[in-house]
Protein backbone atom coordinates (compact mmCIF):
# COMPACT_ATOMS: atom_id res chain seq x y z
CA UNK A 1 0.00 0.00 0.00
CA UNK A 2 1.28 3.65 -1.23
CA UNK A 3 2.38 6.01 1.33
CA UNK A 4 -0.97 8.24 0.41
CA UNK A 5 -3.39 5.39 0.97
CA UNK A 6 -1.93 4.65 4.73
CA UNK A 7 -2.53 8.20 5.56
CA UNK A 8 -6.35 8.24 4.20
CA UNK A 9 -7.13 5.37 5.89
CA UNK A 10 -10.11 5.80 8.77
CA UNK A 11 -8.95 4.82 12.31
CA UNK A 12 -11.38 2.47 14.08
CA UNK A 13 -10.99 3.57 17.53
CA UNK A 14 -14.02 4.73 19.37
CA UNK A 15 -13.72 7.11 21.69
CA UNK A 16 -14.24 5.89 25.60
CA UNK A 17 -17.35 7.78 26.13
CA UNK A 18 -18.77 6.26 22.87
CA UNK A 19 -17.82 2.96 23.89
CA UNK A 20 -19.08 2.81 27.90
CA UNK A 21 -22.34 3.99 26.29
CA UNK A 22 -22.67 1.14 24.39
CA UNK A 23 -21.87 -1.08 27.69
CA UNK A 24 -24.37 0.54 29.68
CA UNK A 25 -27.20 0.03 26.66
CA UNK A 26 -26.02 -3.77 26.71
CA UNK A 27 -26.17 -3.90 30.20
CA UNK A 28 -29.95 -2.34 30.27
CA UNK A 29 -31.25 -4.23 28.27
CA UNK A 30 -30.26 -7.36 29.68
CA UNK A 31 -31.94 -6.16 32.50
CA UNK A 32 -34.70 -5.73 30.95
CA UNK A 33 -34.90 -8.97 29.40
CA UNK A 34 -34.44 -10.55 32.78
CA UNK A 35 -37.05 -8.43 34.58
CA UNK A 36 -39.77 -9.82 31.83
CA UNK A 37 -38.42 -13.17 32.27
CA UNK A 38 -39.62 -13.27 35.96
CA UNK A 39 -42.75 -11.74 35.01
CA UNK A 40 -43.89 -14.73 32.71
CA UNK A 41 -44.57 -17.82 34.82
CA UNK A 42 -42.20 -20.15 35.62
CA UNK A 43 -41.76 -23.84 33.62
CA UNK A 44 -40.94 -26.47 36.08
CA UNK A 45 -38.00 -28.04 35.32
CA UNK A 46 -38.73 -31.37 34.83
CA UNK A 47 -42.42 -31.14 33.03
CA UNK A 48 -43.94 -34.61 33.26
CA UNK A 49 -45.47 -35.58 29.43
CA UNK A 50 -48.13 -37.30 29.12
CA UNK A 51 -47.45 -39.54 26.47
CA UNK A 52 -50.11 -41.40 25.29
CA UNK A 53 -49.69 -43.69 22.10
CA UNK A 54 -52.06 -42.65 19.17
CA UNK A 55 -53.44 -46.65 18.59
CA UNK A 56 -54.74 -45.98 22.66
CA UNK A 57 -58.53 -45.80 21.64
CA UNK A 58 -59.34 -43.95 24.17
CA UNK A 59 -56.11 -41.09 24.09
CA UNK A 60 -58.79 -38.14 23.34
CA UNK A 61 -60.75 -38.66 26.39
CA UNK A 62 -57.61 -39.74 28.86
CA UNK A 63 -56.32 -36.28 27.83
CA UNK A 64 -59.48 -34.35 28.43
CA UNK A 65 -59.84 -35.74 31.74
CA UNK A 66 -55.76 -35.10 32.75
CA UNK A 67 -57.19 -31.46 31.49
CA UNK A 68 -59.75 -30.68 34.00
CA UNK A 69 -57.97 -32.08 36.79
CA UNK A 70 -54.89 -30.02 36.18
CA UNK A 71 -57.71 -26.59 36.04
CA UNK A 72 -59.41 -27.65 38.87
CA UNK A 73 -55.75 -28.12 41.27
CA UNK A 74 -55.10 -25.08 39.93
CA UNK A 75 -58.67 -23.18 40.81
CA UNK A 76 -58.31 -25.06 44.21
CA UNK A 77 -54.73 -23.22 45.07
CA UNK A 78 -55.78 -19.96 43.84
CA UNK A 79 -58.65 -19.95 46.36
CA UNK A 80 -56.71 -20.91 48.89
CA UNK A 81 -54.28 -18.62 48.84
CA UNK A 82 -57.35 -15.56 48.75
CA UNK A 83 -58.17 -16.81 51.60
CA UNK A 84 -55.16 -16.66 52.99
CA UNK A 85 -54.52 -13.24 51.73
CA UNK A 86 -57.91 -12.20 53.43
CA UNK A 87 -57.40 -14.34 56.67
CA UNK A 88 -54.13 -12.05 57.26
CA UNK A 89 -55.36 -8.98 56.36
CA UNK A 90 -57.89 -9.32 58.85
CA UNK A 91 -55.58 -10.33 61.67
CA UNK A 92 -53.97 -6.96 60.59
CA UNK A 93 -57.00 -4.96 61.28
CA UNK A 94 -57.91 -6.73 64.38
CA UNK A 95 -54.84 -5.66 65.66
CA UNK A 96 -55.22 -2.05 66.12
CA UNK A 97 -58.19 -1.38 65.98
CA UNK A 98 -60.02 -3.45 68.89
CA UNK A 99 -59.27 -1.93 72.43
CA UNK A 100 -59.47 -5.11 73.81
CA UNK A 101 -56.42 -6.65 71.97
CA UNK A 102 -54.44 -2.80 72.20
CA UNK A 103 -55.08 -3.63 76.04
CA UNK A 104 -53.91 -7.37 75.73
CA UNK A 105 -51.01 -6.16 73.76
CA UNK A 106 -49.52 -3.86 76.21
CA UNK A 107 -50.00 -5.91 79.20
CA UNK A 108 -47.98 -8.58 77.78
CA UNK A 109 -45.41 -6.66 76.39
CA UNK A 110 -45.40 -5.22 79.56
CA UNK A 111 -44.79 -8.56 81.06
CA UNK A 112 -41.69 -9.59 78.79
CA UNK A 113 -39.93 -6.38 79.45
CA UNK A 114 -40.65 -6.73 83.38
CA UNK A 115 -38.68 -10.45 83.09
CA UNK A 116 -36.18 -9.06 80.70
CA UNK A 117 -35.65 -6.21 82.95
CA UNK A 118 -34.94 -8.60 85.89
CA UNK A 119 -32.72 -10.55 83.74
CA UNK A 120 -30.60 -7.60 82.89
CA UNK A 121 -30.78 -6.48 86.34
CA UNK A 122 -29.58 -9.37 88.11
CA UNK A 123 -29.15 -11.47 85.79
CA UNK A 124 -25.67 -12.18 86.08
CA UNK A 125 -25.70 -12.30 89.47
CA UNK A 126 -29.18 -14.20 90.45
CA UNK A 127 -28.06 -16.53 87.80
CA UNK A 128 -24.83 -17.11 88.89
CA UNK A 129 -26.30 -17.49 92.71
CA UNK A 130 -29.03 -20.28 91.32
CA UNK A 131 -26.30 -22.11 89.62
CA UNK A 132 -24.04 -21.82 92.55
CA UNK A 133 -26.51 -23.16 95.20
CA UNK A 134 -26.81 -25.79 92.36
CA UNK A 135 -23.80 -26.85 92.02
CA UNK A 136 -23.75 -26.22 96.27
CA UNK A 137 -26.39 -29.11 97.01
CA UNK A 138 -24.97 -31.15 94.51
CA UNK A 139 -21.85 -31.27 95.55
CA UNK A 140 -23.02 -31.77 98.85
CA UNK A 141 -24.87 -34.72 97.64
CA UNK A 142 -22.44 -36.60 95.69
CA UNK A 143 -19.85 -36.15 99.40
CA UNK A 144 -22.69 -37.32 100.93
CA UNK A 145 -23.77 -40.16 98.52
CA UNK A 146 -19.57 -41.39 98.59
CA UNK A 147 -19.84 -41.11 102.12
CA UNK A 148 -22.99 -43.70 102.68
CA UNK A 149 -21.61 -46.15 99.65
CA UNK A 150 -17.81 -46.28 101.20
CA UNK A 151 -16.71 -48.83 104.02
CA UNK A 152 -13.11 -47.09 104.12
CA UNK A 153 -13.21 -43.36 103.94
CA UNK A 154 -9.68 -41.83 102.92
CA UNK A 155 -9.89 -38.20 104.07
CA UNK A 156 -7.12 -36.03 101.95
CA UNK A 157 -5.41 -32.75 103.22
CA UNK A 158 -2.51 -31.16 101.92
CA UNK A 159 0.72 -31.34 104.01
CA UNK A 160 1.48 -27.94 103.66
CA UNK A 161 -1.57 -27.25 105.71
CA UNK A 162 -3.32 -30.39 107.16
CA UNK A 163 -5.21 -28.12 109.30
CA UNK A 164 -6.22 -25.79 106.81
CA UNK A 165 -7.29 -28.19 104.37
CA UNK A 166 -9.74 -30.61 106.96
CA UNK A 167 -12.82 -30.12 107.31
CA UNK A 168 -14.37 -30.13 111.35
CA UNK A 169 -17.40 -31.51 110.14
CA UNK A 170 -16.58 -34.52 108.06
CA UNK A 171 -15.95 -36.76 111.10
CA UNK A 172 -19.15 -36.26 112.39
CA UNK A 173 -21.05 -36.90 108.98
CA UNK A 174 -18.89 -39.99 108.75
CA UNK A 175 -19.53 -41.47 111.92
CA UNK A 176 -23.27 -40.50 111.57
CA UNK A 177 -24.05 -42.14 108.40
CA UNK A 178 -25.04 -46.06 108.35
CA UNK A 179 -22.92 -48.73 109.04
CA UNK A 180 -19.43 -48.57 110.59
CA UNK A 181 -16.84 -46.65 108.22
CA UNK A 182 -12.82 -46.65 108.52
CA UNK A 183 -12.26 -43.20 108.68
CA UNK A 184 -7.99 -42.55 107.79
CA UNK A 185 -6.85 -39.48 107.47
CA UNK A 186 -4.20 -39.13 104.45
CA UNK A 187 -1.56 -36.49 104.27
CA UNK A 188 -1.03 -35.73 100.64
CA UNK A 189 1.66 -33.46 98.84
CA UNK A 190 4.15 -34.68 101.13
CA UNK A 191 6.75 -33.95 98.95
CA UNK A 192 6.17 -29.91 98.97
CA UNK A 193 7.29 -29.82 102.94
CA UNK A 194 10.89 -30.54 105.22
CA UNK A 195 10.90 -34.18 106.62
CA UNK A 196 11.06 -32.59 110.02
CA UNK A 197 7.81 -30.60 109.17
CA UNK A 198 5.95 -33.80 108.08
CA UNK A 199 7.26 -35.48 111.04
CA UNK A 200 5.33 -33.11 113.46
CA UNK A 201 2.42 -32.34 111.78
CA UNK A 202 1.87 -37.10 111.88
CA UNK A 203 2.61 -37.06 115.65
CA UNK A 204 0.05 -34.35 115.84
CA UNK A 205 -2.58 -35.75 113.77
CA UNK A 206 -2.30 -39.15 115.36
CA UNK A 207 -3.88 -38.04 118.03
CA UNK A 208 -7.38 -38.05 116.26
CA UNK A 209 -6.95 -41.65 114.04
CA UNK A 210 -4.84 -43.37 111.61
CA UNK A 211 -2.93 -40.85 109.49
CA UNK A 212 -1.05 -41.66 106.46
CA UNK A 213 1.62 -39.68 104.46
CA UNK A 214 1.28 -39.85 100.76
CA UNK A 215 2.85 -38.20 97.64
CA UNK A 216 0.75 -39.24 94.55
CA UNK A 217 1.90 -38.98 91.09
CA UNK A 218 1.56 -35.72 89.15
CA UNK A 219 2.70 -37.38 85.77
CA UNK A 220 0.81 -36.22 82.93
CA UNK A 221 0.95 -39.23 81.15
CA UNK A 222 -2.20 -41.41 80.45
CA UNK A 223 -0.74 -45.44 81.36
CA UNK A 224 1.66 -46.53 83.33
CA UNK A 225 1.82 -44.25 86.34
CA UNK A 226 4.70 -45.30 87.88
CA UNK A 227 5.01 -45.88 91.45
CA UNK A 228 8.09 -45.08 93.23
CA UNK A 229 11.32 -46.83 90.78
CA UNK A 230 14.92 -47.01 92.86
CA UNK A 231 17.23 -46.11 91.23
CA UNK A 232 20.11 -45.35 94.06
CA UNK A 233 22.68 -43.96 92.40
CA UNK A 234 20.40 -41.25 90.99
CA UNK A 235 19.10 -38.32 93.22
CA UNK A 236 15.99 -36.37 92.07
CA UNK A 237 15.96 -33.30 93.42
CA UNK A 238 13.59 -31.47 91.08
CA UNK A 239 10.14 -32.86 91.65
CA UNK A 240 9.40 -32.35 88.24
CA UNK A 241 12.09 -35.08 87.10
CA UNK A 242 10.95 -37.94 88.54
CA UNK A 243 7.12 -37.32 89.77
CA UNK A 244 6.59 -40.90 90.73
CA UNK A 245 4.16 -41.72 93.87
CA UNK A 246 5.32 -42.85 97.11
CA UNK A 247 2.76 -44.34 99.76
CA UNK A 248 0.52 -46.66 97.18
CA UNK A 249 2.44 -49.59 98.64
CA UNK A 250 1.70 -48.91 101.56
CA UNK A 251 -2.13 -47.63 101.50
CA UNK A 252 -2.55 -50.31 99.02
CA UNK A 253 -1.15 -53.26 101.67
CA UNK A 254 -3.27 -51.86 104.46
CA UNK A 255 -6.81 -51.62 102.20
CA UNK A 256 -5.70 -55.47 101.10
CA UNK A 257 -5.20 -56.11 104.95
CA UNK A 258 -8.63 -54.82 105.91
CA UNK A 259 -10.31 -56.79 103.23
CA UNK A 260 -8.28 -60.25 104.86
CA UNK A 261 -8.69 -59.54 108.25
CA UNK A 262 -12.69 -59.35 107.58
CA UNK A 263 -12.87 -61.96 105.66
CA UNK A 264 -14.54 -60.21 103.17
CA UNK A 265 -16.54 -61.97 100.27
CA UNK A 266 -17.30 -59.17 98.18
CA UNK A 267 -14.86 -55.86 97.55
CA UNK A 268 -14.45 -53.62 99.77
CA UNK A 269 -15.15 -49.50 97.99
CA UNK A 270 -12.64 -47.15 99.23
CA UNK A 271 -14.36 -42.71 99.16
CA UNK A 272 -11.74 -40.55 98.94
CA UNK A 273 -12.90 -36.81 100.26
CA UNK A 274 -11.46 -33.67 101.08
CA UNK A 275 -11.57 -30.08 100.25
CA UNK A 276 -10.77 -29.10 96.37
CA UNK A 277 -7.49 -29.60 94.92
CA UNK A 278 -5.94 -31.40 97.61
CA UNK A 279 -5.21 -34.12 94.92
CA UNK A 280 -8.35 -37.14 95.94
CA UNK A 281 -8.04 -37.64 91.93
CA UNK A 282 -4.29 -37.53 91.80
CA UNK A 283 -4.49 -40.29 94.25
CA UNK A 284 -6.75 -42.74 92.82
CA UNK A 285 -4.76 -42.20 89.81
CA UNK A 286 -1.28 -43.13 91.27
CA UNK A 287 -2.79 -46.02 92.98
CA UNK A 288 -4.66 -47.40 89.66
CA UNK A 289 -1.54 -46.39 87.92
CA UNK A 290 -3.17 -44.88 84.58
CA UNK A 291 -5.37 -41.55 84.14
CA UNK A 292 -8.68 -42.83 85.36
CA UNK A 293 -9.65 -39.73 86.86
CA UNK A 294 -9.43 -35.96 85.63
CA UNK A 295 -6.33 -33.89 87.56
CA UNK A 296 -5.55 -30.40 87.35
CA UNK A 297 -4.35 -27.30 89.30
CA UNK A 298 -7.49 -25.40 89.21
CA UNK A 299 -10.49 -26.65 91.68
CA UNK A 300 -13.59 -28.16 90.82
CA UNK A 301 -11.89 -30.65 88.58
CA UNK A 302 -14.29 -33.43 89.99
CA UNK A 303 -17.89 -32.80 89.64
CA UNK A 304 -19.47 -35.71 90.67
CA UNK A 305 -18.50 -39.16 92.23
CA UNK A 306 -17.01 -42.10 90.35
CA UNK A 307 -16.05 -45.46 90.74
CA UNK A 308 -12.59 -47.08 90.01
CA UNK A 309 -12.04 -50.46 90.12
CA UNK A 310 -8.18 -51.05 91.80
CA UNK A 311 -8.69 -54.91 91.89
CA UNK A 312 -11.04 -57.51 92.25
CA UNK A 313 -10.63 -56.62 95.62
CA UNK A 314 -10.99 -52.97 96.23
CA UNK A 315 -13.36 -49.91 94.76
CA UNK A 316 -12.49 -46.21 94.89
CA UNK A 317 -14.45 -43.35 94.57
CA UNK A 318 -13.81 -40.14 93.79
CA UNK A 319 -15.65 -37.62 94.67
CA UNK A 320 -15.71 -33.07 94.12
CA UNK A 321 -14.21 -31.04 96.52
CA UNK A 322 -16.17 -30.22 99.80
CA UNK A 323 -17.58 -26.63 99.69
CA UNK A 324 -16.50 -24.54 102.49
CA UNK A 325 -17.21 -21.13 104.12
CA UNK A 326 -15.33 -18.79 105.21
CA UNK A 327 -15.13 -17.03 109.01
CA UNK A 328 -16.90 -13.72 108.35
CA UNK A 329 -14.08 -11.63 109.61
CA UNK A 330 -11.66 -13.37 106.65
CA UNK A 331 -11.83 -12.11 103.16
CA UNK A 332 -12.97 -14.21 100.61
CA UNK A 333 -10.50 -14.13 97.82
CA UNK A 334 -7.50 -14.66 100.61
CA UNK A 335 -9.35 -17.47 102.14
CA UNK A 336 -10.24 -18.93 99.22
CA UNK A 337 -7.96 -18.57 96.94
CA UNK A 338 -4.77 -19.27 98.61
CA UNK A 339 -6.14 -22.21 99.52
CA UNK A 340 -6.93 -23.20 95.58
CA UNK A 341 -10.86 -23.19 96.28
CA UNK A 342 -11.15 -20.99 94.14
CA UNK A 343 -10.12 -19.98 90.26
CA UNK A 344 -7.03 -17.92 90.08
CA UNK A 345 -8.61 -16.56 86.98
CA UNK A 346 -12.24 -15.34 89.65
CA UNK A 347 -9.99 -13.27 91.63
CA UNK A 348 -11.28 -10.07 91.27
CA UNK A 349 -8.28 -8.00 92.69
CA UNK A 350 -5.31 -10.35 92.61
CA UNK A 351 -2.62 -7.53 94.04
CA UNK A 352 -3.66 -7.92 97.76
CA UNK A 353 -2.97 -11.01 97.35
CA UNK A 354 -0.07 -11.42 95.59
CA UNK A 355 1.36 -8.15 97.84
CA UNK A 356 0.02 -10.91 100.39
CA UNK A 357 2.38 -13.34 99.09
CA UNK A 358 5.73 -11.19 98.39
CA UNK A 359 5.43 -10.13 101.71
CA UNK A 360 6.23 -13.72 103.05
CA UNK A 361 9.70 -13.80 101.56
CA UNK A 362 12.74 -11.96 101.16
CA UNK A 363 13.38 -9.83 97.72
CA UNK A 364 16.26 -12.30 97.26
CA UNK A 365 14.03 -15.57 97.43
CA UNK A 366 11.63 -14.17 94.83
CA UNK A 367 14.88 -13.16 92.74
CA UNK A 368 16.13 -15.95 92.66
CA UNK A 369 13.25 -18.35 91.93
CA UNK A 370 12.19 -16.09 89.00
CA UNK A 371 15.61 -15.54 87.80
CA UNK A 372 14.96 -11.24 88.01
CA UNK A 373 17.19 -8.56 89.87
CA UNK A 374 17.03 -6.55 92.58
CA UNK A 375 13.34 -4.72 93.00
CA UNK A 376 11.82 -2.59 95.10
CA UNK A 377 8.37 -2.43 95.23
CA UNK A 378 5.67 -5.28 94.42
CA UNK A 379 4.71 -2.84 91.57
CA UNK A 380 8.56 -3.26 89.70
CA UNK A 381 8.73 -6.93 90.94
CA UNK A 382 5.29 -7.58 89.57
CA UNK A 383 5.82 -6.13 86.20
CA UNK A 384 9.51 -7.57 86.18
CA UNK A 385 7.83 -10.30 86.03
CA UNK A 386 5.17 -10.12 83.34
CA UNK A 387 8.31 -8.86 81.48
CA UNK A 388 9.67 -12.30 81.84
CA UNK A 389 6.87 -14.27 81.21
CA UNK A 390 6.23 -12.01 78.37
CA UNK A 391 2.89 -10.91 79.60
CA UNK A 392 2.69 -7.23 77.51
CA UNK A 393 -0.89 -5.52 77.29
CA UNK A 394 -1.59 -2.66 74.54
CA UNK A 395 1.47 -0.35 73.85
CA UNK A 396 4.15 -2.65 75.63
CA UNK A 397 3.01 -1.92 79.19
CA UNK A 398 3.80 -5.13 81.15
CA UNK A 399 0.27 -7.14 82.06
CA UNK A 400 1.03 -6.84 86.25
CA UNK A 401 -2.65 -8.35 86.97
CA UNK A 402 -1.34 -11.39 84.91
CA UNK A 403 1.90 -11.77 86.77
CA UNK A 404 0.05 -11.06 90.36
CA UNK A 405 -2.65 -14.46 89.25
CA UNK A 406 0.73 -16.39 88.01
CA UNK A 407 2.01 -15.73 91.62
CA UNK A 408 -0.70 -17.01 93.40
CA UNK A 409 -0.90 -19.78 90.83
CA UNK A 410 2.62 -20.31 92.19
CA UNK A 411 2.07 -20.34 95.39
CA UNK A 412 -1.16 -23.13 95.11
CA UNK A 413 0.85 -25.25 92.88
CA UNK A 414 3.62 -25.81 95.13
CA UNK A 415 6.10 -23.49 92.97
CA UNK A 416 6.74 -21.16 95.83
CA UNK A 417 7.44 -23.78 99.02
CA UNK A 418 5.53 -22.68 102.26
CA UNK A 419 4.32 -25.11 105.37
CA UNK A 420 2.45 -24.65 108.81
CA UNK A 421 3.32 -25.75 112.06
CA UNK A 422 0.91 -27.72 114.31
CA UNK A 423 -0.67 -25.86 116.96
CA UNK A 424 1.23 -25.67 120.44
CA UNK A 425 -1.33 -25.66 122.38
CA UNK A 426 -5.38 -27.51 122.38
CA UNK A 427 -6.98 -24.70 120.98
CA UNK A 428 -7.63 -26.49 117.25
CA UNK A 429 -8.65 -30.23 118.94
CA UNK A 430 -12.00 -28.87 119.65
CA UNK A 431 -12.50 -28.53 116.00
CA UNK A 432 -11.54 -32.15 115.38
CA UNK A 433 -12.56 -33.72 118.89
CA UNK A 434 -15.41 -35.97 117.08
CA UNK A 435 -12.20 -37.39 115.56
CA UNK A 436 -10.29 -38.91 118.39
CA UNK A 437 -9.67 -42.05 118.66
CA UNK A 438 -8.49 -44.81 120.51
CA UNK A 439 -5.58 -45.95 118.34
CA UNK A 440 -5.30 -48.66 119.77
CA UNK A 441 -8.63 -49.66 119.45
CA UNK A 442 -9.29 -52.79 117.54
CA UNK A 443 -11.47 -50.78 115.15
CA UNK A 444 -8.87 -48.36 113.79
CA UNK A 445 -5.72 -51.09 114.35
CA UNK A 446 -5.99 -52.07 110.48
CA UNK A 447 -4.90 -48.78 109.55
CA UNK A 448 -2.12 -47.28 112.11
CA UNK A 449 0.91 -47.46 111.01
CA UNK A 450 3.53 -46.87 113.65
CA UNK A 451 6.73 -46.97 111.46
CA UNK A 452 6.39 -44.59 108.54
CA UNK A 453 10.72 -45.10 108.35
CA UNK A 454 10.57 -46.38 104.47
CA UNK A 455 8.11 -44.17 103.62
CA UNK A 456 10.27 -41.02 104.90
CA UNK A 457 13.09 -42.48 103.19
CA UNK A 458 12.06 -42.76 100.10
CA UNK A 459 10.44 -39.28 99.87
CA UNK A 460 14.59 -38.31 101.39
CA UNK A 461 16.09 -40.37 98.54
CA UNK A 462 13.56 -38.37 96.11
CA UNK A 463 12.82 -35.17 97.27
CA UNK A 464 15.53 -33.06 99.66
CA UNK A 465 13.89 -29.75 100.70
CA UNK A 466 16.27 -29.40 102.90
CA UNK A 467 18.34 -26.81 100.51
CA UNK A 468 15.00 -25.21 99.29
CA UNK A 469 13.55 -22.15 101.37
CA UNK A 470 10.45 -22.91 102.78
CA UNK A 471 8.36 -20.04 104.27
CA UNK A 472 6.79 -20.63 107.51
CA UNK A 473 2.86 -20.00 107.80
CA UNK A 474 0.47 -19.91 110.42
CA UNK A 475 -2.70 -22.54 110.16
CA UNK A 476 -5.88 -20.77 110.49
CA UNK A 477 -7.51 -24.16 111.60
CA UNK A 478 -10.24 -26.52 110.10
CA UNK A 479 -12.77 -25.24 107.55
CA UNK A 480 -16.34 -25.18 108.05
CA UNK A 481 -18.79 -26.76 106.04
CA UNK A 482 -21.21 -24.93 103.61
CA UNK A 483 -24.23 -25.97 103.05
CA UNK A 484 -27.87 -25.20 103.32
CA UNK A 485 -30.85 -25.40 106.26
CA UNK A 486 -32.64 -27.97 104.33
CA UNK A 487 -29.52 -30.06 103.77
CA UNK A 488 -28.96 -30.12 107.28
CA UNK A 489 -32.15 -31.02 108.49
CA UNK A 490 -32.13 -33.70 105.67
CA UNK A 491 -28.82 -35.46 106.62
CA UNK A 492 -27.34 -35.34 109.47
CA UNK A 493 -29.10 -33.87 112.59
CA UNK A 494 -27.10 -31.89 114.92
CA UNK A 495 -23.95 -32.36 113.48
CA UNK A 496 -21.95 -29.94 113.79
CA UNK A 497 -22.58 -27.68 109.96
CA UNK A 498 -22.78 -24.26 110.22
CA UNK A 499 -26.03 -23.11 107.79
CA UNK A 500 -25.43 -21.09 104.78
CA UNK A 501 -25.92 -17.53 105.55
CA UNK A 502 -27.27 -15.67 102.15
CA UNK A 503 -25.59 -12.57 103.08
CA UNK A 504 -22.13 -14.44 103.08
CA UNK A 505 -20.28 -13.77 100.36
CA UNK A 506 -19.31 -16.59 97.79
CA UNK A 507 -15.65 -17.49 97.14
CA UNK A 508 -16.70 -16.31 93.27
CA UNK A 509 -18.74 -13.36 94.07
CA UNK A 510 -19.38 -11.44 90.49
CA UNK A 511 -17.28 -8.24 90.16
CA UNK A 512 -19.37 -5.79 90.91
CA UNK A 513 -21.35 -7.43 93.96
CA UNK A 514 -17.79 -7.77 95.72
CA UNK A 515 -16.75 -5.53 98.54
CA UNK A 516 -13.70 -4.10 98.68
CA UNK A 517 -11.11 -5.68 100.71
CA UNK A 518 -10.29 -3.39 103.13
CA UNK A 519 -6.55 -3.51 103.57
CA UNK A 520 -5.58 -4.79 106.57
CA UNK A 521 -2.48 -2.83 107.80
CA UNK A 522 -2.44 1.00 107.58
CA UNK A 523 1.12 0.71 107.47
CA UNK A 524 2.03 -1.24 106.29
CA UNK A 525 4.89 -1.38 102.90
CA UNK A 526 2.81 -3.27 100.32
CA UNK A 527 -0.50 -0.67 100.56
CA UNK A 528 -3.06 -1.76 98.05
CA UNK A 529 -3.95 2.14 97.28
CA UNK A 530 -0.77 2.69 96.30
CA UNK A 531 -0.89 -0.13 93.70
CA UNK A 532 -4.21 1.23 92.58
CA UNK A 533 -3.11 4.34 92.04
CA UNK A 534 -0.20 3.63 90.18
CA UNK A 535 -0.25 4.20 86.39
CA UNK A 536 0.53 0.86 85.39
CA UNK A 537 -2.20 -0.79 87.51
CA UNK A 538 -4.82 1.81 85.93
CA UNK A 539 -4.53 0.65 82.62
CA UNK A 540 -6.11 -2.13 82.50
CA UNK A 541 -8.87 -2.19 85.38
CA UNK A 542 -12.15 -3.31 84.13
CA UNK A 543 -13.18 -1.04 81.02
CA UNK A 544 -14.61 -3.92 79.39
CA UNK A 545 -16.82 -4.73 81.99
CA UNK A 546 -17.65 -1.44 82.82
CA UNK A 547 -18.59 -0.36 78.85
CA UNK A 548 -20.71 -3.91 79.19
CA UNK A 549 -22.70 -2.71 82.31
CA UNK A 550 -23.05 0.68 81.33
CA UNK A 551 -24.47 -0.12 77.66
CA UNK A 552 -26.79 -2.74 79.91
CA UNK A 553 -28.15 0.36 81.68
CA UNK A 554 -28.30 2.03 78.65
CA UNK A 555 -30.68 -0.47 77.00
CA UNK A 556 -32.70 -0.67 80.21
CA UNK A 557 -33.22 2.90 80.40
CA UNK A 558 -34.36 3.05 76.43
CA UNK A 559 -36.44 0.11 77.30
CA UNK A 560 -38.41 1.23 80.22
CA UNK A 561 -38.67 4.60 78.81
CA UNK A 562 -40.40 3.03 75.67
CA UNK A 563 -43.09 0.95 77.79
CA UNK A 564 -44.25 3.91 79.76
CA UNK A 565 -44.94 5.43 76.76
CA UNK A 566 -47.06 2.88 75.56
CA UNK A 567 -48.80 2.32 78.75
CA UNK A 568 -49.59 6.02 78.84
CA UNK A 569 -50.76 5.76 74.99
CA UNK A 570 -53.21 2.79 76.00
CA UNK A 571 -54.66 4.91 79.06
CA UNK A 572 -55.63 7.40 76.78
CA UNK A 573 -57.46 5.21 74.74
CA UNK A 574 -59.05 4.11 77.93
CA UNK A 575 -60.06 7.51 79.17
CA UNK A 576 -61.78 8.64 76.06
CA UNK A 577 -63.59 5.58 75.60
CA UNK A 578 -67.34 5.59 75.33
CA UNK A 579 -69.98 2.74 74.95
CA UNK A 580 -71.69 5.13 72.48
CA UNK A 581 -75.10 5.24 74.18
CA UNK A 582 -76.14 8.64 73.31
CA UNK A 583 -76.71 9.41 76.92
CA UNK A 584 -74.05 10.66 79.47
CA UNK A 585 -73.65 8.21 82.12
CA UNK A 586 -74.08 9.75 85.53
CA UNK A 587 -73.40 7.77 88.52
CA UNK A 588 -75.72 8.29 90.75
CA UNK A 589 -78.46 7.60 88.70
CA UNK A 590 -76.94 4.49 86.69
CA UNK A 591 -75.13 3.01 89.27
CA UNK A 592 -77.25 2.33 92.33
CA UNK A 593 -76.86 -0.21 95.12
CA UNK A 594 -80.08 -0.59 97.04
N1 LIG B 1 3.55 -31.77 94.32
C1 LIG B 1 2.45 -32.51 94.38
N2 LIG B 1 1.38 -32.14 93.68
C2 LIG B 1 0.27 -32.91 93.75
C3 LIG B 1 0.22 -34.08 94.54
N3 LIG B 1 -1.03 -34.62 94.41
C4 LIG B 1 -1.71 -33.84 93.57
N4 LIG B 1 -0.96 -32.81 93.16
C5 LIG B 1 -1.34 -31.72 92.25
O1 LIG B 1 -2.44 -31.04 92.84
C6 LIG B 1 -3.34 -30.60 91.83
C7 LIG B 1 -4.75 -31.05 92.16
O2 LIG B 1 -4.85 -32.44 92.04
P1 LIG B 1 -6.24 -33.18 91.82
O3 LIG B 1 -5.98 -34.63 91.91
O4 LIG B 1 -6.94 -32.68 90.63
O5 LIG B 1 -7.02 -32.68 93.10
P2 LIG B 1 -8.55 -32.99 93.51
O6 LIG B 1 -8.61 -33.01 94.98
O7 LIG B 1 -9.06 -34.20 92.80
O8 LIG B 1 -9.23 -31.68 92.96
P3 LIG B 1 -10.80 -31.42 92.68
O9 LIG B 1 -11.21 -32.35 91.60
O10 LIG B 1 -10.85 -29.99 92.29
O11 LIG B 1 -11.53 -31.67 93.97
C8 LIG B 1 -2.83 -31.16 90.52
O12 LIG B 1 -2.17 -30.15 89.84
C9 LIG B 1 -1.87 -32.25 90.93
O13 LIG B 1 -0.81 -32.39 89.99
C10 LIG B 1 1.38 -34.44 95.29
O14 LIG B 1 1.44 -35.41 96.02
N5 LIG B 1 2.47 -33.60 95.16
Amino acid sequence: MSLKGLKNRKSRRVPAARRYKIIKKIAASKRKKEKEAKKLPKKSAKQKLIQIPNVCPFKEKILEEVEADKARREEEKRERLEKLKLERQEAKKNKHTTLESMVNEANQRAEGHIEKEEGVNDGSYQNQQRTKENSLKSYFKEFKKVVDAADVILEVCDARDPLGTRCSEVTTIIRESPGQKKHVLIVNKADLVPRENLDKWIKYLRKFGPVIPFKASTQAQKNNIGHRRFNKNKQHKNINQLSTCIGADLLMSLLANYCRNKNLKTSIRVGIVGLPNTGKSSIINSLKRRKACLVGAQPGITKAMQEVEIDSNIKLIDSPGIIFQRPKNESPDEFFALKNAQHVNTVQDPFPLACDILKRATVMYFCKLYDITEYKSPEEFLAKKAVKMGKLIRGGVPDVRAAARSLIQDWNTGKIKYCTHPPVDNSMDIHLSAAIVDNSSSDNKEFCVDNLDEFMNQLDEHYNLNDEVVMDIETKGPVSLRTNKKQKNESYGEANIIEEDDDEEMSEEPVNKKKKRKGADEDDDYKVKKIKSDPVFRLEGNQSLNKQNKDAAKKLKKKREKNEKKITNVADVLENFSLETGDDYDFDDDYNIE
